[in-house]
């Protein structure tokens, strides 16, 4: 059997960096390189992140579901870390573990063993409450299916997050975040009034409007056509560039991947790889070679 890295890296272009197979450790390049420079940033305090270090780690994270002949390993070791200021993507053929290891890093399901550390905070080590402050103060999610409330008019979504957290509004970073997602004329209409794409631009606003130190997103574009799609990724870099937000996505969409600035690749419950500043093309390939090695 050809190891997986062989697998992929004979079929990756190697036109920019090309596949980093395995490079998760402290030694990796990737993860120990600066992030990247997104050009043109816009020059106000909003541009600075709340927790400029903040890091999200997995360490030896393991998953199982079930017990017996029923027991399911959906992550089996997991080694990785996020950078501030950086939008990555997670990719994997389906059941490889994306959502669950996103799920885990949130806080929103426990590690079987292992540690997930968000800027020194171990979650395993906190109660219920601990978990629900964190994900309230720390943590913003943007879901597939949008999940706003169909009662609250786009703004009222929006600033649901600060009004829950008792936290005053900042009315300068809602325009900035209201502008940045282009909704400026919709902030009075309700999720029923607006279309996919716009009721996912509001998710993207109330994602951001806490300032949190990391936004999960699980397939955001998995139920918008082409063009809102563009338009929601395009957001999401800009939050990145303009507000130093750092954002970690699942998708199954290698133009949505191509988006990050770095794609994490998961096969059968670990990290088989990644891809710093990937073309949709490198994506594809890699996609492809994870196949051929799943089926073998
Ligand atoms: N609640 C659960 N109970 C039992 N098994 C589960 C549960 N959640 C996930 N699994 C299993 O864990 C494995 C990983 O699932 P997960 O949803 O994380 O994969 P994924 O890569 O996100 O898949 P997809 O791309 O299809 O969404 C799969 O075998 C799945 O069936």
């Amino acid at each position: 059997m050809i190891p997986l890295r062989l697998a992929i890296r004979t079929s990756v272009p190697h036109r920019n960096s090309g596949l980093q197979a395995g490079t998760t450790g402290p030694q990796a390049g990737v993860r120990d390189a600066p992030a990247p420079d997104h050009g043109a940033v816009i020059h106000t305090n909003l541009s600075s992140p709340p927790q400029a270090t903040t890091t999200v780690r997995a360490r030896g994270v393991r998953k199982s579901y079930g017990t017996g002949p029923g027991l399911v390993e959906a992550l089996r070791g997991v080694d990785v870390s996020f950078h501030p200021r950086m939008f990555t993507a997670l990719m994997g053929p389906s059941g490889s573990g994306k959502s669950t290891l996103l799920h885990c890093l949130a806080g929103l399901d426990s590690v079987t063993s292992g540690s997930v550390e968000i800027h020194g905070t171990k979650l395993e080590q906190l109660n219920d409450a601990g978990l629900t402050a964190l994900r309230r103060d720390r943590i913003g999610f943007i879901f597939q299916s949008f999940n706003l409330l169909p009662t609250l008019t786009a703004r009222e979504n929006i600033l649901l997050p600060l009004e829950i957290a008792g936290k005053p509004v900042d009315e300068r970073l809602f325009d900035h975040v209201v502008r940045i997602v282009g909704l400026t004329d919709r902030l009075g209409h309700r999720p029923s009034e607006m279309s996919g794409g716009q009721q996912q631009r509001v998710a993207v606003a109330r994602a951001m409007i806490a300032r949190p130190e990391v936004i999960f997103a699980d397939e955001p574009t998995g139920n918008l056509d082409s063009v809102s799609r563009t338009d929601v990724l395009r957001f999401l870099q800009s939050s990145v560039r303009e507000l130093g937000q750092m954002i970690v996505m699942v998708t199954h969409d290698p133009f949505a991947a191509a988006c990050a600035d770095r794609v994490v690749f998961l096969r059968d419950g670990l990290v088989a790889g990644e891809l710093p500043r990937p073309t949709e093309e490198q994506v594809l390939d890699t996609m492809k070679a994870l196949g051929r090695a799943v089926r073998r």
